[in-house]
């Protein structure tokens, strides 16, 4: 069966940060699709280019460009292209691009279409966008990793560690493990209040609080005290985005008020994990340091070590990983490669390879739920996107709600 395509229009609308996104419908005969696309603040080099206009507009933030790039460059070859053909689609815009990085039409462009495809095609074909994308056999829910605390360049605090995330992982369905997720969060706004003061829950760019704290630990001790009163401790482990590329500088890294040679800095973690119920720390070194990637791996076998800001889901930074073993997880976040197939073929690498994957939000983000059917349909064991609370995270977590009603008994929660 054919979806052929109609229309495709894009427009201008607004992220979670307040800046201009781009959004995507696509009109089929028989299905629409429509997509917006997220943006990042502590963003890898290597990753594939969001084109902004520049300007005073929106303080340069603007995305008419890539807007134009779509109504008028992208959507003319498309039309009556079969919308289910996604991997020939996602070609044929990589090729009109023609740069390794998307940097003439705009990742943001090309990405925009190719999941409002994927989602014009699935509604076509009525099915789930999970179940289209991942095919019959798709009854996996990834562990939601919940950040709860923020630090880094998601809040205005002066923890070094960006992200500090609970993950659920002794619950047994998802609907669980996000209740109980979302109970700590609360033990823990409450403690935070009692002892930091009013503002101490204010929250960061992806919904966790951003307390007035330095220390690393003294985040810690606050998530274990909000275990004992949530009464999860055993259920729940945490997870570190350290995302070091942004305490990094000169070959040294600044943590706590000390700076750390790439050692110490293993040491610091090593230390860390033997005393806090932590199972996975991403980007724990800067976005080249392979060599400190492995030589952790190796320290910490029972770790499930990220690579974000290192592989930024592009299969030829992550082929080197591999070969290094340097980490044994894969961050997934579509817009740092672009298209959907793109993203998938850097996803099945990784399972090839015995590493696990943990699709990704940005911390700037939308209302668009489609990463928790990517998740899904991929059989990612782990997904991040913010806090239990704030609508452009939640569209997420509750799209997984859906999914896992969808499924009924079929359902399963990934095991890690
Ligand atoms: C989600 C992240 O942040 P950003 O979107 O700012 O890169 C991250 O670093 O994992
Ligand atoms: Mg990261």
């Amino acid at each position: 069966m054919s979806f052929e395509i109609e229309k495709i229009h894009a427009r201008e609308i607004l992220d979670s940060r307040g800046n201009p996104t781009v959004e995507v419908d696509v009109y089929t005969c028989c299905g629409f699709g429509r997509a917006a696309v997220p943006s990042g603040a502590s963003t890898g080099t290597h990753e594939a280019l969001e084109l902004r206009d520049g300007g005073d507009r929106y303080d340069g933030k603007g995305v008419l460009k890539a807007v134009k790039n779509v109504n008028e460059v992208i959507a003319p070859e498309l039309l009556g292209m079969d919308a289910s053909c996604q991997r020939e689609i996602d070609d044929l815009m990589i090729n009109m691009d023609g740069t390794a990085n998307k940097a003439n039409l705009g990742a943001n462009s090309i990405l925009g279409v190719s999941i409002a495809m994927a989602k014009a095609a699935a509604m076509s074909s009525g099915v789930p966008l999970y179940k289209y994308l991942g095919g019959v056999n798709t009854v996996t829910l990834p562990i939601p990793s919940f950040n709860v605390l923020n630090g880094g360049k998601h809040a205005g605090n002066e923890l070094s560690i960006q992200e500090f995330m609970i993950q659920p992982t002794g619950a047994k369905t998802f609907s669980e493990g996000l209740r109980m997720a979302a109970e700590t969060y609360h033990a823990l706004g409450k403690i935070l209040q009692g002892k930091y003061g009013v503002g101490a829950t204010n929250v960061g760019y992806e919904g966790g609080y951003a307390p007035p704290l330095i220390k690393t630990r003294d985040a810690l001790d606050a998530i274990m005290s909000a275990f004992d009163v949530s009464g999860y401790g055993d259920e729940i482990k945490i997870g570190l985005d350290a995302a070091a590329s942004s305490f990094y500088m000169e070959g040294g890294y600044s943590v706590d008020g000390n700076r750390l040679s790439p050692g110490e800095l293993i040491d610091y973690y090593v230390d860390l994990v033997n005393t806090y119920p932590i199972i996975l720390l991403e980007d724990p070194f800067e976005e080249e340091a392979y060599d400190d990637f492995a030589r952790l791996t190796a320290k910490l076998p029972g770790t499930i070590i990220v690579g974000d800001d290192l592989y930024v889901t592009n299969i030829k930074r992550l082929e080197k990983g591999i070969k290094m073993c340097a980490g044994n997880a894969l961050l997934l976040k579509l817009n740092q490669i672009g298209t959907v197939s793109e993203a998938f073929d850097a996803a099945r690498m990784s399972f090839r390879s015995g590493w696990k994957v943990m699709a990704s939000h940005r911390s700037a983000e939308t209302e668009d739920s489609a990463l928790a059917d990517v998740a899904v349909a991929l059989g990612c064991e782990l997904l991040k996107t913010g806090a239990p609370a704030r609508s452009e995270r939640t569209a997420k977590y509750n799209q997984l709600l859906r999914i896992q009603e969808d499924l009924g008994e079929a359902a399963r929660y990934a095991c890690i």
